[in-house]
């Protein structure tokens, strides 16, 4: 498997298969809420849209990155969304950096969005999947955000090599990195102390997540690998 790692402005083509890595925190945040019940999350393109698919839907649940606002119901926060009961709802989420990659990559025959805590299950997807390209979309600083490029690395490898890649130093650097210096000091709003901790849980979650366009809405389900061997 050939891997490639590409911030969005460098994406020129429609790759087959993207990995698209948002550490800290949309693919975090997505996680969580998978975890706690959500049906689906539907990445928005913009904040208006969020708000516009919530008057049309008032049982949707908004989320935003950055400080609350009036009409989002939740912030872009491990730590603040994980005690919130989502069972059977839909999340609109839209961030900086993580929607924005996926929506980038929609038309990709496969769009699977990650982070640490899905890594395991990501990596066992593409080994099943076994495609001969990967683009892993960067989806901070242009790509060079270090909690992302280290995931995306990490998952790359896990997808290549099963087992043999230690976790220890891509976490490490993920730990070092600018986002999470922002996140322990509340640099960055909506933010709580244990963000950091819980975006670096390595495999917290059994499951994936796959994007794909939905009666043109970019829709994030989670999907469970069959528990097969390494190719
Ligand atoms: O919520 C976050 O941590 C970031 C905000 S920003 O990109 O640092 O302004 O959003 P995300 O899209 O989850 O990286
Ligand atoms: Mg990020």
């Amino acid at each position: 498997m050939r891997a490639r790692f590409l911030g969005i402005p460098e994406l020129t083509d429609v790759p087959d298969v993207a990995v698209v890595v948002d550490v800290m925190r949309a693919y975090t945040v997505a996680a969580w809420a998978f975890a706690r019940g959500s049906e689906r999350v539907v990445l928005a393109e913009s904040l208006e849209d969020a708000l516009a698919l919530k008057a049309r839907r008032p049982g949707w649940v908004t989320l935003k990155d950055g400080s609350p606002a009036p009409g989002f119901d939740l912030v872009n926060s491990p730590a603040l969304l994980r005690d919130t009961d989502l069972a059977g709802r839909t999340v609109v989420q839209k961030t900086t950096a993580g929607t924005v990659g996926a929506l980038a990559v929609k038309d990709a025959s496969l769009v699977l969005c990650a982070s640490f805590v899905v890594a395991e299950a990501t990596a066992r997807l593409l080994r099943q999947r076994a495609p001969r390209e990967v683009t892993f979309v960067v989806t901070g600083g242009d790509g060079r955000a270090e909690e992302d490029l280290a995931c995306a690395e990490y998952i790359a490898g896990r997808a290549d090599d099963g087992d043999v890649v230690d976790a220890a130093p891509y976490l490490r650097r993920a730990g070092a990195s600018r986002a999470a210096d922002e996140l322990r000091t509340g640099v960055r709003e909506g933010s709580a102390p244990e963000d950091v901790a819980l975006c670096l849980e390595l495999d917290r979650f059994p499951f994936a997540m796959a994007a794909a366009v939905e009666d043109s809405l970019m829709v994030l389900r989670q999907v469970t690998p069959a528990d097969a061997p390494p190719a």
